[in-house]
């Protein structure tokens, strides 16, 4: 399996990285956020800029709210992300605006990843996975279904699907309602894992699904999301509980 650099950090490697959401709603909140993140030295930040409304109708503000972004987080890592209405994210954008955003967090090196949904227009998710990787963006393909916990061929066609698409390492979270559910993602992530070359990212949520957030080591997901005060998705434990929790089943 190859390994993926993003700036300073390996995924595919050790134990999981941890990544924690920035869910600010205003520059104060995003850069007040960052530095409360910084200081819990996670392995990356991730900025949910759908949380960011005045930051999505203006370009020139992303822009700069990226760059004081930078100068609050020094060298740690920045994913970027907009997640649809649809997959859980809390704006609504149409498809092209949302394709254009991808476009301006690429061409515009907002972060040093950036996630792109799989299920949108394939055309375009292959021309911005080129541009990204142009403009040294590591793709991070995402899928999220809040209601249920997919079949596992389906969980291992759509994460083959994203690797195929040229992702560098692709992600699926799902939502599980037994323990069957669970064992199902965990399964299918074990057999992802083995069929893949590249590392991949999976996790079950709410309750039920913490026992896949903290045990990807033992079944092949590379990074993980914690939270630092408010969290971006049901089931995140905070980031001092993953950290001790990763470390309780670490392989030797
Ligand atoms: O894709 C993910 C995973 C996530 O949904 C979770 O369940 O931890 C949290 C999101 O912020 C992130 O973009």
């Amino acid at each position: 399996m190859t390994t993926v650099k993003v700036r300073n950090i390996v995924l595919g490697e050790g134990l999981p990285k941890i990544a924690v959401p920035n869910v600010g709603a205003t520059e104060e909140e995003i850069l007040a956020s960052a530095k409360e993140i910084a200081a819990a030295k996670p392995d990356i930040m991730e900025w949910r800029i759908d949380y960011y409304e005045a930051g999505i109708k203006d370009n020139e503000k992303l822009i700069a709210t990226a760059k004081a972004l930078r100068d609050v987080v020094g060298e740690l890592p920045v994913l970027v992300t907009f997640r649809t209405k649809n997959e859980g994210g809390v704006l609504e954008l149409g498809e092209d605006e949302y394709l254009d955003l991808v476009a301006t967090v690429v061409t515009n090196r907002l972060g040093d990843a950036v996630d792109i949904e799989l299920f949108h227009d394939e055309e375009r998710v292959k021309d911005l996975v080129k541009q990204a990787h142009n403009y040294n963006v590591v793709v991070i393909m995402s899928n999220h279904d809040f209601e249920k916990v997919p079949a596992k061929d389906v969980i291992e066609f759509r994460l083959k699907k994203m690797a195929d698409l040229g992702a560098d390492v692709p992600k699926l979270a799902c939502m599980p309602h037994s323990a069957d559910d669970v064992l199902t993602l965990l399964s299918a992530t074990n057999d992802a894992r083995k069929a893949l070359s590249t590392p991949i990212i999976t996790m079950a949520m709410a309750d039920l699904g913490k026992v896949s957030r903290i045990a990807g080591q033992v079944f092949g997901s590379c990074l993980s999301f914690g939270a630092v005060g408010k969290t971006s998705a049901p089931g995140q434990l905070s980031i001092e509980d993953l950290r001790n929790a990763e470390n309780y089943l670490e392989l030797h």
